[in-house]
């Protein structure tokens, strides 16, 4: 039966007011995978006056209360598992075991922000009276959009609802029109762990199409966007007009350091997590290797030899599936096509692999290694978020390397492999990147801070920090003296 996902708004689900639908492709077959909800500007303000009229009671309960929610939610999530790691399967062309972790980091995550129940803490400071006291209070800012995307749909939505949930805002949801029917099978479960109607709502339809209108709505406090650049630039635009809290989780160009005494073995083996997980989509992806001259040859070798094991095909028996879609395959071969005519040469890839019948419509891309590549070329200066990787050889000149690293319109993950301490720790000082991993794989952790420089975002996610990012923070002055005036100098006014 043809997959349909309805929108979700003030506790019931319904049909968009167009009675419109979009296509949703299945990335393995290319085939048709199902219809969604394109959602009017009216099934908009609905969504958005159901949030704000149920977050002025959701912020009443306790975050005892509210993280009784989030737990029920994480048990209904943690039964029915199964089926939102065959979903993220079909619906993303995930490989299986990445689909499972994905479901993991769902389940870490709820369970990170409901223990925040009772430990979102304000201040008492004193004022500058002995009978003054400033009351800091933490407090939600009201309704909160969150903009999802589709490389880790199911993971990125947890990190969003998980901490406006629990410190007192409600939400709207608006996922990638790649992932529909994950955010749909999240919604449901939200919808069956009993949270008051209009908590959670949830919005389907083509950003381009109603995203300025939802980023300017007057009733959104909170915009948290997890997306390429350039949708950031356009949300921090409109929402401007509102002048909404934003919290933009948004590209990656990691640069991945091999230094001379690298641990090679150990540098390829994490290469090959940091380039092909989820086929490379993925915003704290190496997307530009620099490898020092004397063992250039070798661990290019090296990381060729494991990239050949790779098997590409069906998410359910291989070890890396299919991009997201048409658009983004075409995206990705140029990426190839124009390092070459730029002077670059494929060691290994380029092009689509050979794959049984029914999987040749699917948007698939063979890892693919280039070398020669320069700095001022594309494919080291915009995302290519696909299983391609330019390699460069350095010199002996760590600044340079690190410079190398630094000059980039991203600024997100990075990561350095060498067994020289006081590299590392220069690298740690110096290294302009929200993540470095040193000898070792990410991804981020729920309890780091996953953030990004320059056009990676701003505010962030995970962590105390992440948590703090939803409340703000109101202060309460109070005299409590028998004449507050005393001594006060307070022009104009005359006794
Ligand atoms: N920093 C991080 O933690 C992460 C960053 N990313 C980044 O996300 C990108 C891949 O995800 P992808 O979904 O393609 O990113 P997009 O920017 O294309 O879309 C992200 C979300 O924004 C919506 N959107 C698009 N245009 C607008 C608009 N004008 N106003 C409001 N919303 C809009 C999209 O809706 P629609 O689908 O309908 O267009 C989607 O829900 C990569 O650049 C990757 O680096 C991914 C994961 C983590
Ligand atoms: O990198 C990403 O795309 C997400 O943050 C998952 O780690």
């Amino acid at each position: 039966m043809e997959k349909i996902q309805e929108l979700f708004i003030n506790g019931e689900w319904v049909k968009p007011s167009s009675e419109e639908y979009l296509n949703k492709y299945n990335p393995s077959t290319g085939e048709l995978y199902g219809k969604f909800a394109a959602a009017s500007k009216e099934d908009v303000d609905r969504a958005i006056d159901a949030a704000y009229d149920a977050q002025k009671k959701w912020e009443k309960l306790t975050s005892v209360e509210r993280s009784k929610y989030l737990y029920r939610l994480i048990d209904l999530i943690r039964q029915d598992r199964e089926s939102l790691e065959n979903l993220l399967m079909d619906e993303v062309g995930k490989p299986r075991k990445e689909a499972v972790q994905e479901v993991d980091g769902v389940l870490d995550q709820l369970q990170y922000y409901a223990e925040f129940a009772r430990k979102i803490t304000g201040d008492v400071v004193e004022g500058t009276k002995p009978e003054r006291v400033i009351f800091q209070y933490k407090v939600p800012y009201g309704v909160v959009l969150a903009i999802t995307p589709w490389n880790f749909p199911a993971a990125m939505i947890a990190r969003k609802i998980g901490p406006a949930l629990i410190t007192g805002n409600t939400v709207v949801l608006k996922p990638s029109s790649d992932t529909p029917f994950v955010a749909g099978w999240i919604v449901e479960k939200v919808r069956q762990a009993g949270f008051p109607p209009g908590t959670v709502n949830l919005i389907t339809g083509k950003g381009s199409v109603i995203g300025d209108y939802m980023t300017s709505h007057k009733k959104i406090s909170v915009i948290t966007l997890t997306g390429e650049s350039r949708t950031g630039v356009q949300v921090m635009k409109s929402a401007s007009s509102i002048m909404a809290k934003l919290i933009l989780e948004l590209g990656g160009k990691a640069p991945f350091i091999v230094w001379k005494d690298a641990d090679l073995e150990l540098a390829a083996k994490v290469l090959m997590w940091a380039k092909y997980w989820n086929a490379g989509q993925s915003c704290i992806a190496a997307e530009r290797l620099y490898v020092h001259e004397d063992v250039y040859d070798k661990f290019l070798n090296l990381f060729i030899e494991k990239t050949k094991r790779l098997k590409i095909g069906e998410p359910r028996t291989s070890d890396m599936g299919p991009l997201i879609n048409d658009q983004q395959l075409k995206k990705v071969s140029g990426f190839v096509e124009e390092a070459v005519n730029q002077g670059a040469k494929i060691l290994y890839g380029g092009g689509k692999p050979q794959l049984p019948e029914r999987y040749s419509k699917g948007f698939f891309y063979m890892p693919t290694i280039l070398t020669d590549v320069r700095q001022d070329m594309k494919i080291f200066r915009e995302e290519i978020f696909g299983p391609v990787i330019g390699a460069m050889k350095v010199g002996d000149d760590f600044d340079e390397v690190i410079e190398l690293a630094n000059d980039s319109d991203y600024g997100l993950a990075s990561y350095l492999f060498t067994k020289d301490v006081s590299l590392a720790m220069k690298a740690a000082r110096e290294i302009k990147f929200g993540e470095l991993y040193i000898n070792m794989p990410g991804p981020e952790a729920t309890q780091g801070y996953h953030t990004g420089f320059r056009m990676s975002g701003q505010a962030g996610e995970n962590s105390r920090y992440g948590v703090e990012e939803y409340v703000k923070v109101k202060n309460v002055y109070i005299d409590y003296s028998k004449d507050p005036t005393a001594g006060e100098v307070i022009p104009p006014y005359t006794d």
